[in-house]
This record gives structure tokens, sequence and C-alpha cells, in this order.
């Protein structure tokens, strides 16, 4: 167990091109459940599972703040996958854990958010298994992308089944479990808001507004 002055942190990764209101909602979720001292929301610097990404790195971090200013708990926007990046490396999530870690020190509770899409490919994802050495793994629910029965591939399911823990024992512990919101119901997508933008449709429903004003300004996602 942790002691009374670990820090707990949950991390939101993401392309966000662009971040909507599903990122907003997934991480305000957590936030508020996990009572973290922090969301820490990571933008990906090449993101090697995405086909070409339409904005620029600073763009997507710039979204990202604009999109979680004035949530009520700390937001801090990591911009350590981007800055890797630069060297051309690709983006792997477990070299971002590693480097919380040592970062916060071992007590520190640490979670990976995603949504159900991330965990029915989590066996593709570098190194998967030593995710769990560094972090909790919490995940959302989402329209389209069933975790039940054959949903997901058996290692993941055995690895997440056989970690199974509760936003209380997450809170308190350092990482290696796991929770699902089966609750979470937002179906929202940055594909869906791409292909609004580039038939000139209005995106005001899935984006926060700020947002929406960035998209505008620098003339994004119309070609
Ligand atoms: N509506 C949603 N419900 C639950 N999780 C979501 C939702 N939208 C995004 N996520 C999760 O947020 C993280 C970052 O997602 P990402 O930036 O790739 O957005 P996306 O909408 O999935 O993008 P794209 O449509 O381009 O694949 C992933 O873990 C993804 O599963
Ligand atoms: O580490 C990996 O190999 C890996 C493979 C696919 C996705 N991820 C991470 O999962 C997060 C969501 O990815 P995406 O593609 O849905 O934006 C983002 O932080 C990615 O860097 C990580």
């Amino acid at each position: 167990m942790t002691g009374p002055h670990a820090q707990r942190i949950a991390l939101l990764g993401g392309s966000y091109d662009p971040v909507h209101l599903g990122h907003v909602a997934l991480g305000a979720h957590f936030a508020l459940l996990l009572q973290v001292d922090q969301l820490r929301v990571v933008p990906a610097g090449l993101p090697w599972q995405k086909s070409t990404l339409k904005a620029t790195p600073e763009q997507r971090a710039e979204m990202v703040t604009l999109a979680f200013a004035g949530q009520p708990f700390p937001v801090v926007v990591d911009l350590q996958e981007i800055e890797r990046s630069a060297l051309g490396q690709p983006t792997y999530t477990i070299d971002t854990l590693r480097a919380v870690r040592a970062e916060l020190g071992p007590q520190a509770s640490i979670t990976f958010l995603m949504g159900a899409d991330q965990l029915q490919r989590l066996d593709t994802w570098h190194q998967w298994h030593a995710l769990f050495d560094h972090a909790h793994i919490c995940v959302a629910a989402r329209p389209g992308f069933s975790i039940d029965g054959a949903g997901l591939p058996a290692a993941v399911a055995e690895a997440f089944s056989s970690r199974l823990g509760t936003p209380d024992n997450i809170r308190n512990t350092p990482h290696g479990l796991t929770y699902l919101a089966q609750d979470f119901a937002v179906d929202i997508s940055a594909t869906q808001i791409r292909a609004a933008l580039q038939r000139g449709e209005q995106a005001n429903s899935l984006i926060p507004p700020l947002v929406l004003d960035y998209i505008e300004q620098h003339n994004l996602y119309r070609s």
C-alpha cells in the first residue's frame, strides 16, 4: 500500500487529431473517480499505429491545453512524447510510463487511461506486459467497441481480468491493477470530426468551443 502522501496521477495519452469532448469526459471521469492529484494529458509524438496525422504536434498540444482548461482538478499537458519524437523515435507508452515512474518514485499511484478500442489492441503495443509494472490501466467503454466475450484477444482478457481492482485499491497502490468504466458511453471520435469538418459541417457538439475556435483560426481539417 502507498503511504499517506504518495502522489496519485492519471495519464491520458492520445493522438488528439483533434482533441474532443470524449477525451475530456474520459479524463474527467477517472480524475474524479480516482481523486487524482493531477491528470496528465500526453499528446503522442509519433503514434506508430496511426496513419499520417493532419495537425502538427504543436497544434495538437495547443488544442489539448485549450480543451482541458478550467477543469476542477489539476491538469498538466506533458510534452515528453513530442520531445522524444523530434529524434525520430516512434512513441511507445512503456517509455513514458518508465519516465513518469522514475520521476514520481515507487510509491506513487500511476494510472494509464484508455478507451475500449485501445484495450482491444493492447497486445499489439510495444512491451505491453511491462505496462503493468509501472501503471494501473483503467478503461472506458466506447460505443462500437465491445470487450465482452470474444471482443478481446485471449491474452488481453486474461491479463485484464486477473488484475481487476477497485477505484479504492487503485488509488492506494502504485501499479498493476485494471478497471473498466462500463457505464461510459460517449459516441465521439476524431475520425468522425475530421470527416465532418472536411465536408464543411459543424462539429460544435463534439469539440470544446475554444478548440473549435482554434481549428477555425488555423484552418485545420478543411482539406
Ligand atoms: N469516445 C470515446 N470513448 C472512450 N474513449 C475514447 C473516446 N475517444 C477517444 N478515446 C480514447 O482516448 C485515447 C486517445 O484517443 P485518440 O486521440 O486516438 O482519439 P480517437 O477519437 O480514438 O481518434 P481516431 O478517431 O483518429 O482514431 C484512446 O485511448 C481512445 O481509446
Ligand atoms: O506503446 C505502444 O506501442 C502504443 C501503441 C498504440 C497506442 N499507444 C498509445 O495509446 C494512446 C492512444 O493512442 P491513439 O492511437 O488512440 O491515439 C496514445 O498515448 C498512444 O501513444 C501506444
